[in-house]
């Protein structure tokens, strides 16, 4: 897992870092414009000779003056450069101003007023156009001038966007740094340059749209956000991801603590837990078989599918390892969960939008909620107690599996180990589907009822049902930066909810109500748009019950059940439906050494 930064964490480690005395300004500039010109010989070595040429945008800012360094470095290199500046050269900040006039000694700026058609300048065809219009100082959209959309695309008269390389510098201009969506015309990029740590934007929304490939580059800031005397952020405004296939340790070792073996006498299918999937009727039943075959594949020991009597032989008919019991109504349920070994549910797919669903769903919550004082559903949410401060993370239950062996060497990670997210209730209900649409007229009944079990896996739609002010506030056009994100609303549902929401897509975030956070990208190495199929989110919300079966907290649950989601569709490949994801499952297990 690597942390993701926002523009004012990036400025206070930067600014932390110059007050110490270990670092100026300028070397931190000059680092950044290396960077750049070191990532794009990486990615395309056929650039690290003489004879090439780039244009260069500089913008008002510091980004410009990373441009400037790229400009000398390559001019210094052997290429041909021609540089654009957008604003008043007397104006730049300090450092740029320094860099723009070391450009000086060696080539001459141009005006940029949205186009590059300039009567002077001479690069014709050039191999790389470099953005460095705007980085994370991005506080408005960027309005240009209408010719600047084109000539961002495909500098004109220089050939067509397919022989030129895009590089943005830090994050390609237009987009905002922390909510990835867009403010005015946006840079597209082949290749985004970023430095110390990725941004948010880079993988929320449109950042891996525009972004490209992002390399982050070292430029001698402390390590890790909460490393260090730099930036030592709360944890709770920290946000996480497994950005690349490499950084996945922290999901190995959170499987690798459920999954371990055991002590042979001591294992039995109760150890690791039992899930209840609640089903839909005749005919509605394949959501919840779907989701039972996640919570089985995944490792829960037991897997139960409840249906309606009229329901049961067509869900007995068709599984085989899962049992099925017949389970009417808010009063079955009840009954069924005296059995204290159910350890945790899952109520939402298909089971319809029925009065039933709502009873079933607030039987689950009142007879799984922690018993005991303090405890009670609805409490401790900061919104219903603002002066309460956010529950700390606290130590982690006892776990039943014994204490896991390292899976092998670990790979390089930024991020010191994350304390854990508060105590875990003995039952956990994870709710998708139509367990949330059906509270759209009511949802502060679900609020009401929820505690710190629970994990809600809503998609947009069913986000907004609930959230309806939230999704207003993140539907919204950017019109400054940086602009409310995904990390925002998530983190504010699961406030205002008092328990762990999963808000999917391609950028699922999940947050906890203390604020700790992560996304579950899948993008860049991890894209796999194959996994918008009927049934996948079905799939998600067994995973996730497996996991809270096998006893990890509803936060890790929801964030390693994610991670696993995409990496059943990427090891599957295209042509995935959801029936293959669960049985992709020992695949993976095994590439990982589990
Ligand atoms: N932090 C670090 O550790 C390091 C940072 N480094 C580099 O510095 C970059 C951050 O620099 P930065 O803070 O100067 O911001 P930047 O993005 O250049 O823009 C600010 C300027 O743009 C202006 N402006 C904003 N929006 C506008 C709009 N729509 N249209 C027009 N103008 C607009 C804004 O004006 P204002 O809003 O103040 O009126 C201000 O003048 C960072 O991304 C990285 O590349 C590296 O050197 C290495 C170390
Ligand atoms: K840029």
């Amino acid at each position: 897992m690597t942390e993701l930064l926002t523009a004012a964490q990036m400025r206070a480690i930067e600014q932390a870092a110059i007050a110490s005395g270990e670092v100026t300004g300028l070397e931190l500039m000059e680092r950044a414009g290396r960077g750049v010109v070191e990532a794009i010989f990486e990615e395309w070595p056929e650039l690290a000779t003489t004879s090439h040429k780039a244009v260069v945008l500089c913008g008002p800012g510091n980004n410009g003056g990373d441009g400037f360094v790229v400009a000398r470095l390559l001019k210094e290199w052997g290429w041909e450069v021609e540089v654009f500046l957008y604003g008043d050269p007397e104006k730049l900040p300090p450092d740029a101003k320094v860099n723009y006039e070391r450009w000086g000694e060696l080539g001459e700026t141009f005006a940029f007023s949205g186009t590059f058609y300039h009567p002077e300048r001479r690069v014709a065809y050039p191999d790389v156009f470099f953005d460095a219009l705007f980085g994370i100082g991005l506080t408005r959209p960027v309005d240009l001038g209408e010719e600047y959309a084109d000539t961002a695309e495909s500098v004109p008269g220089d050939g067509l966007r397919g022989n030129l390389r895009h590089v943005a510098i830090d994050i390609p201009s237009g987009l905002c740094s922390d909510s990835g969506k867009v403010l005015g015309a946006p840079f597209l990029a082949d290749m985004t340059v970023t430095f110390h740590g990725f941004k948010h934007g880079h993988l929320l929304d449109f950042g891996p749209t525009l972004s490209g490939k992002v390399i982050c580059k070292d430029i001698g800031l402390p390590a890790g956000v909460g490393s260090g005397a730099f930036g030592n952020f709360p944890y709770s405004d920290r946000v996480t991801s497994a950005f690349d296939r490499e950084l996945q340790f922290d999901q190995v070792m959170r499987l690798a603590k459920t999954r371990v073996k055991t002590p042979h006498d001591d294992v039995h299918k109760y150890t690791h837990g039992h899930a209840l999937i609640l089903s839909g009727g005749p005919g509605k039943t394949g959501a919840a078989r779907l989701a039972a075959r996640g919570a089985l594949r995944i490792g829960a020991g037991l897997v139960t599918v409840g249906c309606p009597q009229t329901a049961l032989w067509e869900v007995a008919s068709q599984v085989t390892a899962i049992m099925c019991r017949p389970l009417d109504g808010a009063p079955g349920l009840t009954e069924a969960l005296e059995d204290e070994r159910i350890n945790a549910l899952c109520l939402g797919p298909g089971l319809g939008l029925g009065a039933d669903t709502q009873a079933l769903v607030l039987a689950a919550l009142k007879a799984t909620a922690p018993r005991g004082p303090g405890s009670s559903p609805g409490q401790d949410r900061s919104e219903h107690n603002p002066a309460a401060p956010a529950p700390e993370p606290g130590p982690r239950p006892t776990s039943t599996a014994a204490p896991a062996p390292e899976p092998g060497p670990r790979p390089a990670s930024t991020t010191p180990p994350a304390p854990e997210p508060g105590p875990r209730p003995a039952r956990a209900v994870v709710l998708d589907a139509d367990a949330l649409t059906r509270f759209e007229r009511n949802p502060q009944v679900l609020f009401d009822a929820l505690h710190q079990g629970c994990v809600l896996t809503p998609h947009a739609g069913e986000f907004k049902r609930l959230f309806p002010d939230i999704a207003e506030k993140l539907d919204a056009p950017a019109t400054t930066g940086p602009a409310y994100s995904k990390v925002d609303a998530t983190r504010e549902a699961a406030k205002r909810a008092g328990c762990t929401i999963l808000f999917k897509g391609p950028d699922t975030v999940i947050a906890h109500p203390s604020g700790q956070c992560s996304i579950n990208s899948s993008a860049y190495e991890r894209a796999a748009p194959w996994l918008a199929t009927a049934g996948s989110g079905d799939v998600l919300s067994g995973m996730i019950t497996g996991l809270l079966a096998r006893g990890l907290h509803p936060f890790d649950a929801a964030g390693t059940a994610a991670w696993l989601h995409t990496e059943c569709a990427l090891s599957f490949g295209p042509g995935l439906i959801a029936e293959d994801i669960p049985e992709e499952l020992p695949k993976v297990f095994r590439a990982l050494g589990l």
